[in-house]
């Protein structure tokens, strides 16, 4: 035997045991399935020997008979029971004689192992089989059976397959540093992370001797004072109840297996009730502060509540101020002054006349009178000699449309002391801008300078006040020109020729009418 190695001769099933390797790293890299990473450090490494029971050798014969015969056993190897570590190999031999010679197959667990299977890690050689690289999985009972015409022989292996672990000392977590208050109960805990063998747990109290807690071999004064015992059913916890001033100091977790152990210790400091006293003081401190904190933050809101709604009624009112300064706009036709303005001279074609303009000025809207539909935004200038009122007027049928104007028929009583007379009268549409009021007054004014004649349409007058601005003129019985033309134009456009005008049903213009249009009266 040398340093390395360790040789049992004629084993017994009392070797049975756990044998622990305290050896460097480097004289176990043989040792399949182990990683270390410091060199130096020694390491311990358990392995169990697991010693096999050998059965009786049946029926081998080393020589084989020449005559007829069943199958015999030449050579087979030697147990029922072969154990092997993982990733090895296993070779299990049954070679046999007989005559015929016997053929031979072999079972896994009663399933046929085919021979020409390719890929697996069985190999079948004549009267062997072996298995590479050993996995747990490879366990199992292992046949092997031999025929002849003249009888049957089979024997069954039972391969077990060993897994080695690199088993380690106890690794451990905590205990952690404790505060208690005096009176109350302290609590440490002490967690295995990781344990390969049987392990045992102490709980242990540093003590000091004349004020060193450690020896002159720098040994901690101990005592146990728990550990592990069959009743103890939590014993990596450990409750010190009622703690007082005196149970203050250094406590240890000490978790230990064959292999080492775990040592860790934890300090415990307990409060006196005058230190409580003075925490519940701080805390009866805190509480008036957060009183405090709660009234600023109540008053703070209701401030901001307070601002919110000022700004709220602030806009309000603005907003109101703003729409009555809107209701109270008027918009006030200005005439520019102008002294050469007569308008009731006749237009001499020297004197300008005065363009209407409009001007928004502050001040309450006139309400009109109900009866009138369309209301008038406006303040129109009155022009007595021209202003009719609207109570002797009565609209009728609607002319015609222009670009920024609707025409009716209507009947006047009292105009030019008639007791009626048929009028035109020409007002702004619905939605007409200031632009085409201005337009419409100055196409009043025009007709104002022009003054009457009989070839054109005469003005007669207008109503400013108390209502929409309409201006009154002479009906035109056969409306405009265009269209009175062109509804009497021939169908087939040809020109005015004497004979198609006289076949027609309706009344075409003549030739005469079409002269008597152009010229002058
Ligand atoms: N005095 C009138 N007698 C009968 N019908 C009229 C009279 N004045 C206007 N109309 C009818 O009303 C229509 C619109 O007249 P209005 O004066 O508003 O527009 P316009 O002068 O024809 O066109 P624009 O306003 O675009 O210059 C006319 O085409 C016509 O058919």
């Amino acid at each position: 035997m040398t340093k390395s190695q360790i040789l049992f001769k004629t084993a017994t099933v009392n070797d049975f045991l756990l044998y622990i390797v305290n050896a460097l790293p480097k004289l176990l890299q043989q040792v399949r399935h182990t990683h270390f990473t410091n060199f130096k450090r020694f390491v311990k490494i358990m392995f169990l020997l697991t010693i096999i029971t050998l059965q009786k050798h049946r029926s081998v014969s080393r020589v084989c008979l020449s005559g007829t015969g069943p199958p015999v056993f030449k050579d087979k190897t030697n147990g029922e029971w072969i154990a092997r570590p993982e990733m090895s190999t296993v070779e299990i031999k049954c070679v046999a004689c007989g005559k015929p010679k016997p053929t031979i197959k072999w079972y896994k667990n009663k399933q046929y192992i085919d021979p020409g299977m390719k890929g697996g890690h069985y190999h079948i050689r004549k009267w062997k089989l072996s298995i590479l690289n050993l996995e747990k999985m490879d366990e199992g009972q292992y046949t092997c059976v031999l025929e002849n015409t003249q009888g049957i022989l089979n024997f069954t292996f039972k391969i077990e397959v060993l897994q080695l672990t690199i088993m380690t000392k106890p690794i451990g977590l905590g205990p952690n540093n404790q505060t208690v208050q005096a009176g109350s109960d302290a609590r440490f805990e002490c967690k295995v992370l990781r344990n390969d063998l049987q392990h045992h747990t102490q709980w242990l109290q540093q003590y000091t001797v004349n004020g060193s807690y450690r020896d002159d071999e720098n040994q901690p004064y101990v005592n146990i004072i728990q550990q592990s015992m069959v009743n103890l059913s939590h014993p990596e916890i450990l409750t010190i109840k009622n703690v007082t001033k005196d149970n203050a100091g250094w406590y240890g977790c000490l978790i230990s297996n064959p292999l080492g152990r775990y040592y860790q210790t934890a300090w415990l400091t307990v409060l006196d009730e005058q230190a409580e006293a003075v925490d519940i003081r701080s805390g009866g401190t805190n509480d008036k502060e957060q009183i405090v904190i709660y009234i600023i933050g109540g008053v703070a809101s209701v401030v901001v509540l307070f601002l919110l709604l000022l700004i709220f009624i602030c806009y309000r009112r603005y907003k109101r101020v703003q729409s009555s300064k809107y209701r109270n706009v008027k918009r006030v036709i200005v005439m520019t002054q102008n002294e050469n303005y007569h308008p009731y001279k006749s237009y001499d074609g020297t004197q300008p006349f005065v363009l209407p303009t409009i001007r928004i000025e502050p001040g309450p809207r006139r309400r009109l009178s109900s009866d009138l539909t369309m209301m008038s935004e406006y303040d129109l200038p009155l022009d007595k000699h021209w202003e009719f009122r609207r109570e002797q007027l009565s609209l009728g049928e609607p002319l015609g449309e222009g670009a920024f104007g609707k025409v009716f028929k209507a009947e006047t009583v009292g105009l030019n002391k008639a007791p009626t007379t048929a009028i035109a009268v020409k007002m702004l549409k619905e939605d007409a801008t200031d632009r085409e009021l201005t337009d419409l007054m100055q196409e009043m004014e025009v007709m104002k300078l022009i003054g009457c004649h009989e070839n054109i349409i005469n003005f007669l007058g207008c109503c400013t006040q108390n209502g929409p601005l309409y201006v009154l003129v002479e009906l035109a019985p056969h409306g405009n020109m265009r269209d009175y033309l062109r509804s009497r134009r021939p169908h087939n456009s040809a020109g005015y020729k004497k004979q198609d005008l006289e076949k027609g049903s309706f009344k075409p213009l003549t030739e005469k009418d079409l002269i008597s249009y152009a010229l002058p009266e």
